[in-house]
Formats: C-alpha cells, structure tokens, sequence
C-alpha cells in the first residue's frame, strides 16, 4: 500500500533567505495562493518575528489561504512565539514551528548553551507555544550534526510536552542517503514517543543530495517533505519541491509514495516564483528547466516521434507544459526536420525535403539555434528556382572607416572560376561592383534591404535588392548569418535572373 507523505512548502520562509529572492507583500500573497492552487498541505509563510514585514505577510497569508495549514517560524523564545501566535492566529489551521540548535558545534558556539539548558529549553518554549496553538513542530536545527541519543531523549520530552510534529533537518547538506536513514532509525528505535507524530525532514543542498536524502528518509519512517518551489533557500538552496514529486510520481513503483500535489501546476508555480524573484532556473534543471523536456538530437528525436517513451520518463502535460520540445540544430536529423516542416504546413518531395535538409545542416553548423522562420526562409527559397548561372564560391572584404573599402570576389560558372577585385563606397558596394565585373552586364542597383529573419546575436539576416537592367527590374533575395555574405547571395541571385531572361534557359 502506497504511503502518504505531507508536503512542507518553506519557499515563502527558508527560499525567501536565498540572496536576491526577497518577495513584498503583495507577491508573497501571490506566491502562497498560487502554492495553494499546486496543494501543498503546509505553507511556512515566514518568520514573523523577524520584521514587521514579515509579520504583516504571515498575518495577511494566514487570513487569505483556506485549504492549507499556514506556519510561521519561532526560535525558543517567547517573543518569538508570542509574534508567530498574533500572525497565524488568523489561519483556519495555524501550525506554530519552533526550533533550537542541538548540535555540540551550534550549542557551543552559536547559543553559548549547555546540552542541559537546550534541552529545557525546547520542553519550555514547546509548552508555551502550546498554549496558543495545538499544532507544534519542533526542529531540532542541524539534527545531522547531534547525538542520536540526545536527540531520541529530547524528541521525547517535547512531544509529552505537546510538540505533533518533530522535524530532523539536515540543516547544513552534510549527510547523505544511506546515513540520514540510519540516523532517522536510530533515533526511532531510542524513543518511545516518536511513532506518535509526524516525523519531519527538511534538507539542504550544499553537496547536492536534498532530493535524494529526503526521500531516503522516508524509508527511515519520516511523513513529512520539507522543500521549496525550484530549490531556493540558504546556500546552494533546499530539497526541490518539483523534484521530490515528480520522483514520487514517476517511481511510484519503487517508492510507494503518493502526495496531494497537484502536478499540473507544478511549471506554473516555478514560473511565478521566478517571475517574482526575477531569479530564472537554470536551463537543464530537473522537471522545470526549458530543456528538462527537450530534445535536439537527431537519434532522440526520431524515437520521441515514433514512441515518446522511448526518451521521456515523464508527460510535460503532467507538470502543466502543454507538449514537449523538438529543438532543430546541428545535432537534428531528417526525421526531426520534416515533422516542423510538416507542422509548419510544407509538403516537400523527397528531392525538396534532401535539399532543405542540406542547407538546413549547413545553416545548423553556423548558428546556435534554428527558428521556424529560419525553415520557412529555407524553404520559400527553394520555392522558385532559377537555374544557378554564377554562384558564390568565396569573397574577402577589406574595409574600415579610414580606408577605402576592397572586395575581392570569386564566383563560378559551371566549370569556370572567377576573381575579380573592386573598390566601392563600402564593402557591400565593393562586392556587388565586383559581380558586376565578372557578369559583365549593365546593372544599376534601385533598392537595397536588410532585415533580421530570427533572433538572436547568431540570428540570420535577409538582403532583398532590386536591379535594374534594360528598364526591367529584378528581386533578388539571399540569406546568411552573414550580412555582407547576404548581399552578394542576393546580388547574384538577381544577376542570374537577368541571365535567364537574356538568354534563355538553354545556357544554363
Ligand atoms: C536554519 C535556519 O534557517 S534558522 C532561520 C534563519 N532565518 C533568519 O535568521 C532570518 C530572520 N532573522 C532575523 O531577522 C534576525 O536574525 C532575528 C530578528 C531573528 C534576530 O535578530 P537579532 O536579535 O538582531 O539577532 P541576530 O540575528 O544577530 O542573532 C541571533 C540571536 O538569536 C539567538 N538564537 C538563534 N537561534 C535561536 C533559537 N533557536 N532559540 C533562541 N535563540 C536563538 C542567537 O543565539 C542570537 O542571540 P543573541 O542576540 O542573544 O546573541
Ligand atoms: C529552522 C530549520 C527547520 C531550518 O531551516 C534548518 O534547519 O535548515
């Protein structure tokens, strides 16, 4: 029988310590209806002592949420307490969450405070905060660091004294998997009053285990999540949210979890909370990166299309995505480039798609990423076709703005190669001077253009010119993530136009 976990949502608390994640009022009450909305059965809204701020955000969450128990953040001293009552009294279900350092590093150094006078401590402010409020977690802060038998004795004393939820956080991201269980069932096996609350984990990510140890130690009886929307939180951040339920979701299987979380709302949250904080995911982050599911080779992408299993553990659809992504570029193959060109609305022949496919690979080897329009450009060209007469074979432009532009151009026509040098008002000008020699026509240039057909700093940029020749005009088009390139492409293509007309197909 699958087990059920409750999910501790701390973005709004331990995510909101990360540096530059800081969220005001009004986006706090955002962000927790928005965690409301995605089910979570615990919003830790702040810590309200910390700031009258923070205390006006606990108190306005806990009056705006109605499905989720709200929390606010206490040390062990009563002022704590007494702020963290006045924010969340407000709340249908109110949790006061209390904690004090139990490790000999924290109580020595931190809290100047012996094993004794911790332990009273937590047995005295758990006592007084119950008199507010009958739901107390009690966090015994950088568990993994403390004794397993002081834990186990003073779990004990602050559940009799009223504590219903005992958390055992790995508050520095020290330990690891096969540990934090050991630890957790050790320390069960020393208390007798344990197995009567929920067993809490709330683990850091400063050796990159959060996700891993916090599910490890369900196994260890924990019954309780604690993790933050996209991982943020104090140094390298908390358990990832997303991560532990889609694990939970997708390994049912093997871990026998199940969660009120409701999925679909999973990249909506992550955005909003990025939107908020402006602190943007990075791109192969588990589950809500942009390329968590997208695909760019050729060999994935043709098993995706013939059966989505084949490289997808997961739908997009059950994270709230609407379908996963095909991203053309160097790595894509035929099977990939004919599916967009298909979606796109194109129905090449065999020689067309060959041909597209080639200049698609060539145009992949020059630019990063490839745009729809970066197909639907390849393809409108290959549209019309005019026999080839001249075509670029290379070209070296020497310019600057204190010398006289210089282009050197090599063209070949069938079997022949052609150089011809040209100075020009610039190096576009120089280059089409340097056509105009070799094709050896009267050309005058009536319009010229440039226009970025993508985007991007790799993006490709569209010459569109006008020549005129014997009073009749001729487009000429040409693409490259070069603009001078560009232009002699366009240049020639025009000039082959005139050709064609001059002389008929049968010189071609
Ligand atoms: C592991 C965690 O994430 S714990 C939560 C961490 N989050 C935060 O600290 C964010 C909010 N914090 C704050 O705004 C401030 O630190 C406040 C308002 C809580 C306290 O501010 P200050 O009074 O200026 O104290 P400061 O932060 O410099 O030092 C912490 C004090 O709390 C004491 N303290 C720390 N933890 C506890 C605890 N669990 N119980 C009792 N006292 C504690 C320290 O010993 C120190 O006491 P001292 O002032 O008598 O020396
Ligand atoms: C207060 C506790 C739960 C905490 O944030 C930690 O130990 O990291």
């Amino acid at each position: 029988m699958a087990k059920q976990i409750k999910i501790f949502d701390t973005t709004l608390r331990d995510g909101e310590q990360s540096p530059g994640c800081s969220m005001n009022l009004q986006e706090k009450i955002q962000m927790a209806k928005q965690l409301e909305l995605l089910k979570v059965d615990v919003i830790e809204a702040g810590f309200a002592i910390a700031s009258p701020g923070d205390f006006t955000s606990v108190k306005e969450i806990a009056k705006h949420i109605k499905h989720c128990t709200v929390a606010s953040l206490a040390r062990a001293l009563p002022k704590d307490i007494d702020a963290a009552w006045e924010a969340i009294k407000y709340a249908k279900s109110p949790r006061i969450h209390t904690f004090i350092a139990t490790s000999p590093i924290h109580m020595k150094y931190k809290l100047q405070m012996e094993p004794e006078e911790v332990l009273e401590n937590a047995v005295n402010i758990v006592k007084y905060a119950k008199k507010y409020c009958e739901d107390i977690e009690f966090s015994a802060e950088d568990a993994t660091r403390s004794n397993p038998e002081f834990l186990a004795m003073l779990f004990d004393k602050v559940i009799k004294a009223g504590a219903t939820v005992i958390n055992i956080p790995d508050t520095v991201g020290y330990t690891t998997p096969d540990e934090y269980y050991h630890f957790i069932k050790t320390i069960r096996e020393k208390s007798s009053q344990l197995d009567k609350v929920d067993i809490s984990v709330h683990c850091h990510n400063d050796l990159g285990m959060a996700v891993a140890n916090t599910l490890a130690a369900q196994k260890a009886g924990a019954t309780q999540f604690e993790c933050t929307v996209n991982g943020i939180g104090e140094r390298a951040g908390n358990a990832a949210l997303e991560e532990i339920v889609m694990a939970m979701h997708t390994r049912k299987d093997v871990l026998g979890l199940y969660c009120n979380i409701d999925t679909t709302q999973i990249v909506r949250t992550s955005k909003l909370l990025s939107t908020i904080t402006g602190v943007q995911v990075q791109p192969n982050k588990a589950i809500v990166g942009t390329n968590a599911f997208a695909h760019e080779s050729g060999i994935h992408q043709h098993g995706v299309l013939q059966e989505r299993t084949t490289y997808e553990i997961m739908t997009p659809e059950s994270i709230g995505l609407s379908q996963n992504k095909m991203v053309l570029g160097k790595h894509s193959g035929k099977h990939a480039f004919e599916d967009r060109l298909k979606i796109l609305g194109y129905e090449l022949s065999k020689e067309e798609l060959s041909k597209a496919f080639e200049q698609f690979k060539e145009l992949a080897d020059k630019k990063k990423s490839i745009y729809d329009k970066d197909i639907e450009a390849i393809v409108t060209r290959n549209t019309i076709v005019y026999p080839e007469v001249y075509k670029l074979k290379r070209f070296v432009i020497n310019s600057g703005n204190t010398i006289t532009s210089t282009a050197t151009v090599v063209l070949s026509n069938q079997d022949r190669v052609i150089e011809e040098v040209s100075i020009g008002d610039g190096p576009v000008d120089a280059a089409f001077k340097a056509v105009e020699k070799i094709a050896g026509i009267e050309i005058t240039l009536e319009d010229y253009g440039l226009h970025s057909v993508t985007e991007g700093k790799d993006a490709q940029g569209e010459a569109i010119l006008k020549l005129k020749h014997d009073e009749k005009i001729y487009t000429g088009r040409g693409l490259s993530t070069d603009v001078v390139e560009a232009s002699i492409k366009a240049y020639i293509s025009a000039v082959n136009k005139i050709i064609y007309e001059i002389e008929g197909i049968n010189e071609v």
